[in-house]
């Protein structure tokens, strides 16, 4: 199986779907590259497929003669599973690795996990990276968005490596070096859950056309085909408009008619969630798309549900395609908003320094989230931000400006018919609320100190006060 031994510039371990491209992508750009899996009999089929790249590749079964292949100091890559696994082959290969090698988890893990494992590596000689890929199969194979985080070193080692496979915008590579430890991950994860809401929100653009339109797949498909031209051009949308074109080879129907309305999850989104709590950070578009794939789950409740439960009116005039398409802007805009907030927030109680804006550019190419919006984003934070807030800047504004009409208006059209729009409708929510500069919180600590005796603030003097609140019969 060994094709060629000790030079490899970096060793693949882990060759699924992203293991695969991103090993493929490395020889197609001159590296020479060690592969290795855990089903032994995967890496001679890989090789075989991966002709002619194969002949920079090196495959190895056994872990100590795959870290042998790799030229020292070793940068080896796991594409694997988060959580138990990586432990497990962490604790396998260390006892084979040398003063300055590093490990690079490239899956989507929990960066509190790469925190502790980073930790645990301090003092060693050797160096833990966590890295967050995005961009599917296709985006490794020829050009994903990559989130570093770890120390210098092994970012010095491995830049040539991930510029080079990199996607690029506008001749840049869409990947960086943006902090230690957990860095990397971390902005992995709150990409992942922007992604959810962006997710979320086109699904629930196409529920009210489907349920309270009545129309058919594939002319929803070609509308969001012909947003494309516009300002929402993104590649979520461009993946919606070809799925909903799609026809299944069985049946005959648009594919999506024949796929059952449960969503898978894998825990990122979620994270994102947490994190953002535990912060103090309000993300409730993400927490809607996160909550509306839970709800998917409940098939046999919704099912039972439908006839027993009071629905909305039907005839009500659906929003038209410009209302649609300015509110899934203004509502990707807010999603974007809240993952740049959580970002913020971790950058503070982590000391990690996280650049907004360069974070921003490595997402306009490669990644899942990519979009036109992205390079606003990018000219917005590196421009006038009033109190550090992204929603503040002019530039975001003025798109606000133009879209927030029409959000109100498809949220309406949402409730009125009773087609369910948690996500677009929670970033409504989220936007009337930070506009609002006299909320309703005075009434929250008018009942805290009615019941619990807790105490409020007064606008009219310093100091913690209570209420003389009467007795209640
Ligand atoms: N698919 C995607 O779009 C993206 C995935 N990711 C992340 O990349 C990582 C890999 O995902 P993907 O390639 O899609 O997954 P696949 O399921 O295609 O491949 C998983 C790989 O991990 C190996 N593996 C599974 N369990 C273990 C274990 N306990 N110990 C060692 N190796 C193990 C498998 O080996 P074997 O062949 O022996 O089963 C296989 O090589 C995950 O963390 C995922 O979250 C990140 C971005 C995008
Ligand atoms: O990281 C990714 C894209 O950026 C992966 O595709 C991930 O699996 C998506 O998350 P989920 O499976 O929870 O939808």
């Amino acid at each position: 199986m060994t094709r060629s031994t000790g030079g490899a510039d970096i060793g693949v371990y882990g060759l699924g779907t992203m293991g695969s491209a991103l090993a493929m992508n490395l020889a197609d750009k001159g590296f020479r590259v060690a592969v290795s899996n855990r089903e032994a009999d995967w890496i001679a089929d890989f090789l075989t497929e991966a002709e002619p790249l194969a002949e920079q590749m090196v495959g190895e079964a056994d872990l100590a003669a795959f870290v042998s292949a790799i030229a020292r100091p070793r940068s080896i890559l796991f594409m694997i599973p988060s959580g138990a696994p990586m432990d497990s082959m962490i604790a396998a290969i260390t006892p084979f690795l040398e003063e300055g090698d590093t490990l690079i988890d490239g899956g989507n893990a929990d960066f509190n996990d790469t925190r502790r494992r980073s930790q645990a590596f301090e003092g060693t000689g050797f160096h833990f990276v966590g890295m967050g890929v995005s961009g599917g199969e296709e985006g490794a194979r020829h050009g994903p968005s990559m989130m570093v985080g770890g120390t210098a070193h092994s970012w010095t080692a491995l830049r040539p490596m991930v510029e080079a496979i990199a996607a690029r915008f506008q001749g840049e590579p869409c990947v960086d070096h943006l902090g230690p430890d957990g860095a990397g991950h971390f902005v992995k994860t709150v990409h992942n859950g922007i992604e959810y809401a962006d997710m979320q929100m086109i699904a629930e653009v196409y529920g009210l056309l489907r349920d309270a339109g009545e129309q058919e797949a594939g002319a929803i498909g070609a509308l969001f085909e012909s947003w494309q031209a516009g300002p929402l051009s993104s590649y979520l949308i461009e993946v919606s408009a070809a799925a909903l074109q799609t026809v299944d080879a069985q049946t005959g129907q648009p594919i999506v008619d024949v796929i059952l309305d449960q969503a898978g999850q894998k825990g990122t989104g979620r994270w994102t969630l947490i994190e953002a709590l535990k912060m103090g950070q309000s993300a409730s578009t993400i927490e809607a798309a996160v909550g509306a794939r839970g709800w998917s789950s409940e098939k046999p409740l919704r099912v039972a549900a439908e006839p027993l439960l009071p629905s909305g009116t039907v005839g009500t005039d659906l929003p038209s395609a410009d209302d649609l398409e300015r509110a899934l802007l203004a509502g990707r805009i807010l999603g974007h908003a809240q993952g740049f907030r959580i970002l913020s927030a971790a950058s503070e109680e982590f000391a990690w320094s996280l650049d907004l804006a360069r974070i921003s550019e490595i997402w306009r190419a490669g990644c899942i989230i990519r979009s036109s919006l992205l390079d606003d984003l990018a000219e917005a934070f590196r421009g006038d931000l009033p109190m550090g807030q992204l929603i503040l800047a002019p530039r975001i504004i003025a798109l606000l400006e133009t879209c927030i009409p029409s959000l109100r208006r498809v949220v309406a059209v949402g409730a009125s018919t009773g087609v369910a729009l948690p996500a677009l409708s929670a970033a409504l929510a989220w936007y009337d609320s930070i506009r609002r500069g006299r909320g309703s919180a005075n009434m929250i600590q008018a009942q805290r100190d009615f019941f619990g005796a807790h105490g409020f603030a007064r606008v009219d003097a310093e100091g913690k006060h209570h209420g003389d609140w009467p007795a209640l019969t």
